[in-house]
C-alpha cells in the first residue's frame, strides 16, 4: 500500500510556478487528491550563498518527519515535489528509518538530467535544488546535512544516477573523486537502456533497501515541457516506464519521489498528465518488497 503526499517546495529554485503546481495536480486528478505539506518560511541570513537556506532546511525537516511516520504505518511513501531540494527530507527519512529498524544502509537511485551534487562552495546559481545529493553525502552546509540524525545519510558507492546530461564541472570532479556510478543519457542511448539497467541492478544488488528519486527534467523537454530547468534530449515516456518497471521488479525500493513538475511551463497538460500516469504506474506495478 502506498501513501501519496507532497510539498509544493519552490524555494530551492525560486520558480514561482512550482508553488501552485501541486494544487493543480490535486484538483485535476483523482489519484492525486493527496496530503499537502506546506513550505515552512523562516528568517534568512542575507550572507548565505545558498538561497532561502533556512526555509528549505525547515521544510525538509518537516518532510523527513512526516515521511518517517508514514514508514511507521507500514505504507510505502510516494512523495511529490516541488523542486528537488525536497529529496534531502525524503531520502533522509528512508535512510534513518532503515538504519533505525534494520541497521542497514540505503541505496539511492537518482534519475535526473542534473547531478544535484554542488555544495555551497561550488554552486553557481545558489539554488538548493542543485545541492541535495551532496547534502545527503554529508557534504557542504551543515544546516542541510542533519535531517532527523546528524551526518551523512548515503554512501557514495550506494548511489546510481541515470539520465544525466547537464553536469557542472565541479560536480563531475566530486562524482569522480567519490567514485559515484553514473549513466549519462548519451551513454544510455549508446549502450542501450536494458543493458545499463542490468548493469546498475547488478552493481546495487548488495543492498536491501532503496530510495528512488525521479526528476521530470530527466525526460526530453520537447515531450515534457513542464519543468524549471529543461535540458535538451532525455528519456521518452516509454523509456521511463521500462526503467521504472525494471527497477521496481529487481530492487527493493522502499520510497519514491517525483519532483520538479512546473505547471507554468507545461503545454496541453502533457507533463501534468504524465505525472498522474506515472503515479498510477508506480502504485500498480509489480514490485520487489523490502519489508
Ligand atoms: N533539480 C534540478 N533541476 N537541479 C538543477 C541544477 C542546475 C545547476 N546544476 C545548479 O546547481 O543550479
Ligand atoms: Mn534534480
Amino acid at each position: 500500500m502506498f501513501s501519496i503526499f507532497g510539498c509544493p517546495m519552490h524555494f530551492g529554485v525560486g520558480a514561482p510556478g512550482l508553488k501552485y503546481s501541486l494544487d493543480y495536480l490535486r484538483n485535476r486528478y483523482e489519484n492525486l487528491r493527496i496530503v499537502k505539506l506546506p513550505e515552512i518560511i523562516m528568517e534568512e541570513d542575507p550572507d548565505c550563498v545558498l538561497k532561502n537556506r533556512n526555509t528549505v532546511a525547515a521544510t525538509c525537516q518537516s518532510i523527513a518527519q512526516y515521511m518517517y511516520s508514514v514508514f511507521e504505518t507500514g505504507k510505502t511513501p510516494l512523495f511529490l515535489g516541488g523542486d528537488h531540494s525536497v529529496v534531502m527530507g525524503s531520502a533522509s527519512a528512508a535512510s534513518v528509518y532503515v538504519k533505525d529498524h534494520f541497521q542497514e544502509e540505503i541505496g539511492l537511485i537518482y534519475i535526473d538530467a542534473h547531478a544535484d551534487i554542488n555544495t555551497d562552495a561550488t554552486t553557481v546559481t545558489g539554488n538548493i535544488h542543485g545541492v541535495p545529493v551532496a547534502s545527503l553525502l554529508g557534504l557542504g552546509d551543515p544546516k542541510l546535512t542533519g535531517f532527523l540524525h546528524p551526518g551523512a545519510k548515503i554512501r557514495p558507492e550506494n548511489i546510481v544516477y541515470l539520465g544525466l546530461r547537464d553536469i557542472d564541472p565541479p560536480e563531475l570532479t566530486i562524482m569522480k573523486d567519490l567514485g559515484i556510478r553514473f549513466y549519462t543519457y548519451p551513454e544510455i542511448c549508446k549502450k542501450g537502456l536494458a543493458s545499463c539497467l542490468s548493469e546498475a541492478v547488478q552493481y546495487l544488488s548488495r543492498l536491501n533497501y532503496f530510495h528512488l528519486s525521479f526528476d521530470i527534467d530527466s525526460m526530453d523537454p520537447a515531450l515534457m515541457p513542464g519543468v524549471s530547468v529543461p535540458v535538451k534530449s532525455g528519456f521518452t515516456e516509454e523509456e521511463v516506464y521500462e526503467m521504472m518497471g525494471t527497477l521496481m521488479k529487481e530492487l527493493p525500493i522502499v520510497s519514491y519521489d517525483i519532483v520538479e513538475f512546473n505547471q507554468e511551463f507545461d503545454r496541453d497538460n502533457r507533463t501534468a498528465d504524465f505525472v498522474s500516469e506515472l503515479v498510477d504506474f508506480i502504485t500498480n506495478a509489480e514490485r520487489k518488497e523490502a519489508f
